[in-house]
Formats: C-alpha cells, structure tokens, sequence
C-alpha cells in the first residue's frame, strides 16, 4: 500500500449480459464521490483483449472454445491484480464481470481472483435480471452493438446460451449485495449500493468467504 493513503473502494458487479452492470457503473461513475475507475469486463475486451483471444473474459458458459479457454484465468488474474494496483494507490474501482465456471473443466477462477484482493475494500455485487427482461433487452438490439447478442426465435425465443448464463453466473450466489435491474432503476441500484458502502462492512465479506475456497481448492 502507498504510505499514507487509504485504499480505495473497489465494487464488483457481476451478472448476465445485458442485466445492467455498465449502467449502474455509469451512474456509480457519475454520482459518487470522488474518481472511480471502470475497469471491467467491456474495457478489457474493447481495448485491451487481443482480437484472436476474443471473447476472452467474456467467454460464456458451455465449454466452447477451449483453445482460448485455458487463458481466461490469466486473464481474470491480470485484471483482478490491476483492480487491486488502482485500489492500494487510493483510486476507487467499479468493475462488471460476468463470473462463471461452466468451462470445459473447472477453472475456480472467481475464488482465485477474491483472494487477489484480500486486504482491500471489496463490495461484491449480484446483478440480477429475469430472462424475460434480458430476452427483451437482447431482442431491443443496442447501436453500435449491432449483432452482437444472441436473439429469441419463433423456434427458440430464449436462445440455450442465455439460459446457460442465466444457471451459471450466480453460482455460488455469495454476495454482499444482490440487486434486480427489473426492479431499479441504474440510479436506484447505484443508491443501493452508495448505502451499503457507507454502513458498516459485514464480516466476513462475500470475497473473504470466495477467498477461502480457493485456499480449500488450491493447496500450496
Ligand atoms: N435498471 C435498468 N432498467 C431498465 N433498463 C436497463 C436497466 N439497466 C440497463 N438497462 C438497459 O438494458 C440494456 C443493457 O444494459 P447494460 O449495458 O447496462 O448491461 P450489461 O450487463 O453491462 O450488458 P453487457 O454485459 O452486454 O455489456 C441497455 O439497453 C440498458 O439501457
């Protein structure tokens, strides 16, 4: 840790494509005190990612491309240690991920990547979406997205992907703060977790407890 700065507040948001972590990240950027980085999983695969490595990171549930497979948890790690590099020099960092475990074997990356950030001040968020709601949002299309979601069908009006996203990525479930995006408004779920950052932090911490299974899972 820098000497004399307090570490800054990392809040990660993971859930489903298109349940409605970037809008809350926007609206935590705009409303909340202070500078708070995104550094989530759309800057990663936008800007950082390699074109043939794509999607990388967002690799979605199912086993599909086990060549690029075997470098996601090198790439969580790579991200996660950035987060914590922003949060120990004092900047605050919201970050949308969408964890899962679905690969073709298991990666245990979301417990590897909690205890890359012991020691720091992690608020981990669920956002949650009914796959009515994200079938909606798919079929709406978003400009400059054109072709980039999966959509219903009159043969399948909830494509098998969605529904493997919608079974895989909140397992285990262990969050400080689960919010519905079906329910809230982005600036009502960014005022959720404003209130939660201000009360005091509840021991152990969602990551503390993900931390733990990776030491279950990993022995030295
Ligand atoms: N709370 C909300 N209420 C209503 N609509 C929302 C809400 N949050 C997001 N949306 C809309 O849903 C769509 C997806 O939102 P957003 O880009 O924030 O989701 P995302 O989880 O970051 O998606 P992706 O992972 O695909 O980038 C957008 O059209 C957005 O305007």
């Amino acid at each position: 840790m820098k000497s004399g700065c307090n570490p800054g507040r990392i809040v990660i948001l993971n859930g489903a494509p298109r349940s409605g972590k970037s809008s809350i990240a926007e609206a935590i950027q705009e409303t909340f005190d202070g500078p708070w980085m995104n550094l989530g999983v759309d800057a990663y695969m936008e800007r950082v990612m390699p074109r043939r490595c794509l999607p990388g990171i967002g690799l979605r549930p199912g086993g599909e491309l086990p060549e690029i497979e075997a470098l996601v948890p090198l790439f969580y790690a790579a991200l996660y240690e950035s987060v914590a590099a922003h949060s120990r020099l004092g900047l605050n960092v919201v970050a949308d991920v969408g964890h899962h475990d679905a690969y073709g074997e298991p990666r245990h990356i979301l417990p590897d990547c909690a205890r890359r950030l012991l020691g720091l001040p992690v608020l981990f968020v669920g956002v949650r979406c009914p796959v009515e709601t994200i079938m909606e949002r798919r079929n709406r299309g978003q400009p400059g997205r054109e072709g980039g979601y999966l959509t219903g069908s009159e043969a399948e009006p909830v494509p098998r992907q969605v529904l493997a996203w919608q079974r895989e990525v909140h397992r285990p479930g262990i969050y400080d703060l689960a919010v519905d995006t079906s329910m809230m408004t982005p600036d009502e779920c960014a005022a959720l977790i404003r209130k939660r950052l201000e009360a005091e932090p509840m021991a152990p911490t969602a990551f503390q407890r993900l931390a733990r299974m990776a030491s279950i899972s990993q022995p030295d």
